[in-house]
């Protein structure tokens, strides 16, 4: 309501221009020094407003850095005790490498009622129909690389099993003559232009949000601000504010600055040194990533003498992938039997069947 309106209240003209100049004035000058003038006004709205957004789907991509994505959606899930499509029984992928059917899900039984899940992020191949039997249709993102440093990751990654690679000895051997280690017909047989295109379009409409590998740092504060998620929800690092300088000015810029204390500080809280450690190196087994290939997946080690809070804490920062599937589903099916993360190595090893 404008001054004149209210009854008995005016307020003279002249000292309304004075105010309507003064304030002018400090808004000039807040630009003019940079300050944080979000600070002065009410928020306009905006996606940072309103409760999380706790129904997520996350398409995990193979060596892409999805499994820091999971951590963090993992940690969210435990954190604001959402149900997670975990794999079924014993497995740790979501049907991988078959095309997903919502009956891989622990829980979800042919032909029994309808069970939805909050959070999903498992590697599996997509079908989405499947995953709508399971998942409410919130918010759907993934994450790409550059795809020679994909090829080069999984090189050095799957070589010891994908049988593309097996019989080869360096990835330069494999480019000069993939089809004599790859056979098209195993995969790949509908990869002609058409096909592809009719799957993006089918896929595309369906995503909110595609993070890309090499951008990582700047790529979170986009679910962060998708999701509506805390600063505790994810986690930031340095590299992230040289670039994001440019995107988002000194206004917004400032208000992120005043969040990054925070990873630094859980950084120095939680890690021994602060240096990632060979699988040689990392002296608790729970902590211990899986390992596969010739790559050496590093992992950390913690600061001895942590308070049982802290300790807690910061073990879900650091624990891998596997481990932290394990433990979701203990909490969430504690009469089942717990999943065993070794039977994945050995089948690794080539002693197993298909996890
Ligand atoms: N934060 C961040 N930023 C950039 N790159 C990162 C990050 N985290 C992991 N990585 C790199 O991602 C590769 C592992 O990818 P994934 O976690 O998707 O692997 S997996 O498919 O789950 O096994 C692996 O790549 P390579 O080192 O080239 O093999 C990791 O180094």
């Amino acid at each position: 309501m404008w001054p004149e309106q209210v009854e008995g209240a005016a307020v003279p003209c002249g000292c309304f221009w004075a105010i309507l100049l003064l304030a002018l004035t400090v808004f000039l000058l807040a630009g003019f020094l940079h300050m944080d003038v979000g600070l002065l006004v009410p928020p306009l709205g905006g996606q940072d407003e309103g409760p999380p957004v706790t129904n997520v789907m996350f398409l995990k991509t193979h060596k892409t850095a999805s499994s820091t994505v999971l951590n963090t959606l993992f940690r969210f899930a435990e954190t604001h005790n959402l149900a997670v499509a975990l794999p079924a029984g014993g497995r740790f992928y979501l049907g991988y490498s078959w095309l997903f059917l919502a009956r891989y899900v622990e829980g979800v039984e042919q032909g029994s009622p309808e069970r939805r899940f909050s959070i999903m992020c498992d590697h599996l191949r997509l079908n989405r129909r499947e995953v709508q039997k399971v998942m409410p249709s919130d918010t759907y993102f993934s994450i790409l690389r550059n795809p020679v440093f994909q090829l080069q990751s999984s090189f050095i990654y799957y070589k010891g099993y994908v049988p593309a690679f097996r019989g080869v000895a360096s990835l330069e051997d494999f480019l000069a003559s993939s089809r004599t280690y790859y056979n098209p017909s195993l995969g790949l047989r509908h990869a002609y232009e058409g096909y592809v295109r009719a799957r993006l379009a089918d896929v595309e409409p369906r995503f909110q949000l595609g993070l890309i590998a090499e951008h990582f740092d700047e790529s979170t504060v986009l679910p962060r601000r998708l999701l509506r998620w805390r600063l505790d929800d994810v986690h930031l690092d340095r590299t992230f504010w040289a670039r994001l300088r440019a995107e988002l000015g000194p206004r917004r810029l400032r208000s992120e600055e005043r969040r990054r204390e925070r990873p630094r500080g859980l950084a120095a809280l939680c890690l021994q040194d602060g240096t990632p450690k060979g699988k040689s190196q990392v002296t608790d087994r729970r902590l211990r990533p899986c390992q596969s290939g010739r790559a050496d997946i590093l992992g950390y080690n913690l600061r001895p003498g942590l308070d049982n809070q802290t300790l807690h804490m910061c073990q879900r920062m650091v624990m891998p992938e596997l481990q932290y599937v394990a433990r979701l589903y203990t909490l969430q099916f504690p009469d089942k039997p717990p999943k065993n993360v070794h039977v994945l190595e050995a089948w690794r090893d080539g002693a197993g069947d298909s996890v």
